[in-house]
């Protein structure tokens, strides 16, 4: 994507803020002029102490001088408060836009993302656009302004120092940007294509730290850290070389405006063109406007970061899911227990070998049904079309007698509970845990669900009960015991069909038959999938499919 293209699009994003943005712009331009207001009229209190006609008495430029150094505070309160405000908002609403898309390219699309990656860009390069919204953009108008107005004021003055100034202006505030912006663009990409890829092996690293300790690759990890983060110190150390080439650039522009500037007066004075009174107000008008305009030229090497980020969170924001909503999706027909695969056929995008092929199965209202098959089978696969997160290559999904793809995302996912072979616990209390079945369910509701999935006397002798911390203590439950919480969430989610992937995979015989009576009888009326390698698992199911590996 072009700098160009990076920026229309940023700016496109102000749209719902643009009112603030103007408040931010209006102070920053008030700020400006006021800053030139205060110098004009230290010029005009001095020239008519001198004696040198000013156009107004002493008197006037003394007030003048005041109210621009009173203004100044406020106005610059004004650019900075609207600046950040704007900013922040943005960034907001930005992440709420990246996590929406996110939710929708789960999880098929997110399987081949770095974990660590994502969060980089969720947040961190986030962050970093930050400077465009409250740094860039106000600035660049306010430049802008204040350039035009001191040309036509010099102008004004003498219009041959308006034409000898207007290239200087040209040259530090859009010339030299833009020649930085292009040289650094892939330094500022590859920092943070490194920075994501640290983060990604940092997390990594966190997440499997058992293992790597298990098997003695604590020193290899570190070794890789330290050499990743050399690398990071190369591209950042030219990054720092371009930005202060960037920095130096404009200042020798502006020394070199302030040497002509004063030459021209110089000259204009000598030939009779303007007297001390106007070379004094243009001298330092000139001198002052180049402020906001060295300003840009100093963002340039800032922006290069910026764009590459905006780079990488607009190409996750526009990256299209896996399966999509229909345009005209049926609603309410799918609300029943009936589930029917025809002759699926399937492949992974990112593999050649086919997973399921010409598989069938039906299932009436209630009926308990169980996947078996050698391990790579294909048994999740077949509950992943179910659920649609992708869709089968060949034939048909019908669930109440609809196909899947007929029926919104949302309505499609309605009809289903789904028990994962892995129970994620969110960092809350265990009574909320349980609850993501059912966000509404009572206290009561909670515990009975607990009680069917055998946990509640577990929770009970913890120290707060249900409100013990998930979070705090995820990594300290046994398999079994998160695997139970996970099936106490299952039993609370009222919906026609239960998908269990391996729901017992992790408990002993007891607690399995205890909880598949469970399941199997007070959920009569539901239809129940169940994915296991066990036959006791499976044993008390009513027709079993086996899944070939091919
Ligand atoms: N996201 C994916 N992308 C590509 N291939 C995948 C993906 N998920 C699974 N597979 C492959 O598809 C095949 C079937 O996987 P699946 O998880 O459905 O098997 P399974 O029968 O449930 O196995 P298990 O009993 O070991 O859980 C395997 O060869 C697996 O490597």
């Amino acid at each position: 994507m072009s700098g160009v293209k990076i920026m229309k699009r940023l700016a496109k994003e102000i749209k719902p803020v643009s009112g603030y943005m103007g408040l931010c712009i209006t102070g920053g331009i008030l700020g400006q002029l006021t800053i030139l207001g205060t110098l004009v009229a230290g010029v005009g209190i001095i020239c008519s102490y001198a004696g040198i006609d000013m156009f107004l008495s002493t008197g006037k430029w003394v007030v003048a001088l005041f109210i621009c150094a009173l203004l100044r505070g406020p106005s610059r309160y004004l650019e900075q408060y609207f600046g950040h405000h704007v900013a922040y908002k943005l960034l907001a609403i930005m992440r709420v836009n990246l996590y929406d898309n996110l939710r929708k390219l789960s999880p098929a699309k997110m399987l081949d993302k770095k974990n660590g990656d994502v969060v980089s860009t969720a947040i961190s390069d986030i962050e970093c656009i930050e400077i465009f919204f409250a740094h860039t953009v106000a600035p660049i108008v306010i430049a802008v302004v204040i350039s035009c107005l001191s040309l036509i004021l010099c102008a004004a003055i003498w219009p041959m120092i308006a034409l000898v100034m207007l290239p200087f202006y040209l040259v530090i505030g859009v010339v030299i940007p833009i020649f930085s912006a292009r040289v650094g663009r892939d330094t500022g990409r590859d920092y943070r294509l490194w920075l994501g890829d640290l983060k990604s092996y940092l997390i990594d690293s966190l997440k499997g730290i058992k293992e790597i300790i298990a098997f003695g690759k604590g020193t290899e990890r570190l070794g890789n850290i330290d050499k990743k983060g050399g690398e990071i110190n190369q591209v950042l150390h030219k990054l720092i070389r371009h930005r202060n080439f960037v920095m130096a650039m404009p200042d020798l522009g502006r020394t070199l405006s302030r040497v002509v500037i004063m030459a021209i007066c110089s000259y204009g004075m000598m030939i009779g063109e303007v007297g001390i009174g106007g070379s004094a107000v243009l001298m330092v008008v000139l001198a002052a406007s180049f402020t906001p305009v060295i300003a840009i030229s100093g963002l340039s090497g800032s922006l290069l970061q910026t764009f590459a980020a905006a780079e990488r969170v607009f190409a996750l924001e526009d990256e299209k899911p896996q399966v999509i909503d229909p345009v005209n999706p049926k609603k309410g027909v799918t609300n029943s227990g009936e589930i029917s695969f025809s002759n699926i056929g399937f492949t992974y995008p990112t593999r050649s070998n086919v997973v399921i092929n010409g598989f069938n199965m039906t299932a009436k209202k209630g009926d308990k049904i169980a996947f078996i098959g050698e391990s790579g089978s294909g048994k999740s696969t077949a509950l992943r079309l179910l659920l649609r997160y992708w869709d089968p290559d060949e034939g048909e999904i019908l669930v109440g007698g609809t196909n899947i793809k007929d029926v919104s995302l949302k309505d499609c996912r309605n009809n289903f509970a789904m028990l994962s072979q892995d129970t994620w616990l969110m960092n809350d209390t265990i009574e909320e845990n349980i609850k993501i079945g059912n966000p509404y369910a009572t206290h009561e509701e909670v515990v009975e669900a607990a009680k069917r999935a055998c946990i509640h006397d577990f929770i009970e002798n913890l120290t707060d009960g249900y409100q013990s911390h998930a979070g705090e203590m995820g990594s300290r439950l046994s398999g079994g015991e998160r695997q139970r919480i996970g099936i106490a969430r299952v039993c609370l989610r009222n919906t026609p069909i239960m998908i269990l992937d391996e729901p017992t995979s992790s408990l002993d015989t007891l607690n399995e038959k205890s909880i598949l009576k469970t399941l199997y009888t007070e959920f009569k009326d539901r239809t129940i999938i169940t994915v296991s390698h066990r036959a006791s698992t499976v044993a008390g199911c009513d027709r079993v499919y086996r899944l070939d590996a091919k």
